[in-house]
């Protein structure tokens, strides 16, 4: 388990290829890629991030996953991986949540993307993404150094 706190100094703890917290997790979280490149979302208000959000009722975690990317990108999910599962009690309360990796290989144009702004596609995450105010809280906090070390592995 790894345990750090994220940009609001809550504590979060991550576990990799194990749905440790639950089994029914209220959260997804995804690392897309479309060919070769990172493939992310622009929220209205938190800037942008890679896709994600609630699963609803009736949902499992990977059919939200896969619902997720599609409302917020307009990407086509060919393969979801699982890579961990982590918990935070934090603001709003706490919470638990599934981190897939996703290889897109169909982005289609949506007349519109949710509570985003669509699709935004970079070849590299800045290295200063940290700092950079463009850029949504859960860019910044060691989730996603851990997810990518890990898709890099795959
Ligand atoms: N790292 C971290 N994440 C948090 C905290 N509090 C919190 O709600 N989250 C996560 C859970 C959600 O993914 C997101 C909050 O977003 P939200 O409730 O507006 O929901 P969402 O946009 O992701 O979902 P949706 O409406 O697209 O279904 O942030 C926190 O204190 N730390």
């Amino acid at each position: 388990m790894e345990v750090f706190k994220d940009y609001y100094q809550n504590t979060v703890k991550f576990v990799k290829n194990e749905m440790y917290f639950s089994n029914q997790p209220k959260h997804v979280w995804v690392i897309t890629k479309h060919k070769g490149q990172w493939l992310l979302t622009k929220h209205k208000n938190r800037g942008i991030e890679f896709p994600g959000g609630k699963v609803e009722q009736g949902e499992s975690a990977d059919q939200a996953a896969i619902r997720e990317v599609y409302e917020e990108t307009g990407g086509i999910v060919k393969e979801l991986q699982f890579v961990g599962q982590y918990y935070v009690d934090g603001k709003g309360g706490d919470i638990v949540k599934n981190v897939y990796f996703a290889q897109i290989d169909e982005l289609e144009e949506r007349p519109h993307y949710y509570e985003t702004e669509g699709p935004i596609l970079l070849d590299d995450i800045p290295k200063n993404v940290k700092k950079d105010h463009r850029y949504s809280f859960m860019m910044k906090d060691k989730v996603l150094q851990i997810a990518i070390k890990e898709i890099k592995s795959l």
